[in-house]
């Protein structure tokens, strides 16, 4: 099965209205990309950054939702305020949640329902930390979180898994390609055992950890990788360009 690549831009709590600016570039860069291409900035900017990417195929997404669809929870946003705002995907259970908010897998599942009854795409984030790869846990710690993330129903065009080592995030380094390669085909088959083949071989499977623009096309010539979720060189659109262009292949 072929399935198209996705660059996919993380821009974590970075951007002020100026950096509507980045997304402008990206719109006039790419007017028909040969991948599909995200910007997740903060929620802040969602609205503003889909009046910029007006006319483009440039997609938005969140960067976390509520399980509720309303209701009183301070400071939260939901999933149909994401939608409201122009986004069209979201995604959960990043590591920096998952560390910074004590959210579990469960929870993330949740999280991931709530985001589909809002018409959104999840994008789930997975990993291991290197104290786990160190301990030869890598394979079943994030086949794991993928078994317990992804929730029943499951579905090629409303789900996208993203293998982010949560030790290569920021810091230059990453895995081998053999290593990447081993962990995609791992959550790869988690998804075939858990659904179905089928369901499994079009589900997006991106991988995120220091992806540049120097290293972007030899990761996404691996298999069972389909495409990036970035963070750092997601932020300017000079960079990102690179990633897409790598995307395009
Ligand atoms: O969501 C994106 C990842 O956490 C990767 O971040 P990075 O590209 O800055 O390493």
């Amino acid at each position: 099965m072929t399935r198209r690549k996705l660059a996919a831009g993380n821009w974590k709590m970075n951007g002020l209205r100026t950096a509507l600016a980045e997304i402008e570039a990206l719109r006039d860069a790419f007017p028909d990309p040969g991948c599909d291409v995200l910007i997740c900035p903060p929620a802040t900017l969602l609205a503003q950054s889909a009046l910029a990417a007006a006319g483009s195929s440039i997609r938005l997404g969140g960067q976390d939702c509520h399980v509720a669809a309303s209701g009183a929870h301070t400071g939260d946003i939901s999933a149909a305020m994401l939608s409201d705002s122009g986004a069209t995907h979201v995604i959960l259970g990043h590591s920096e949640r998952r560390a910074d908010h004590g959210e579990s897998s469960a929870l993330v599942a949740r999280k991931t329902e709530a985001a589909w009854a809002a018409g959104l795409t999840a994008i789930i984030c997975v990993g291991e930390t290197e104290a786990e790869r160190d301990a030869g846990r890598t394979l079943d710690i994030v086949t794991t979180q993928v078994i317990e993330s992804v929730p029943d129903g499951a579905i090629a065009l409303t789900t996208v898994v993203a293998y982010e080592p949560v030790w290569a995030i920021g810091t230059g380094r990453t895995p081998t390609n053999a290593e990447i390669e081993e962990v995609h085909t791992a959550i790869r088959g988690a998804l075939a055992s858990r659904f179905s083949t089928d369901v499994a071989e079009g589900i997006r499977i991106l991988y995120g950890g220091s992806v540049k623009p120097g290293n972007a096309a030899e990761i996404f010539a691996l298999r069972d990788v389909d495409g990036g979720l970035v963070g750092g060189a997601s932020l300017k659109a000079s960079d990102f360009a690179g990633i897409i262009r790598a995307a395009e292949g």
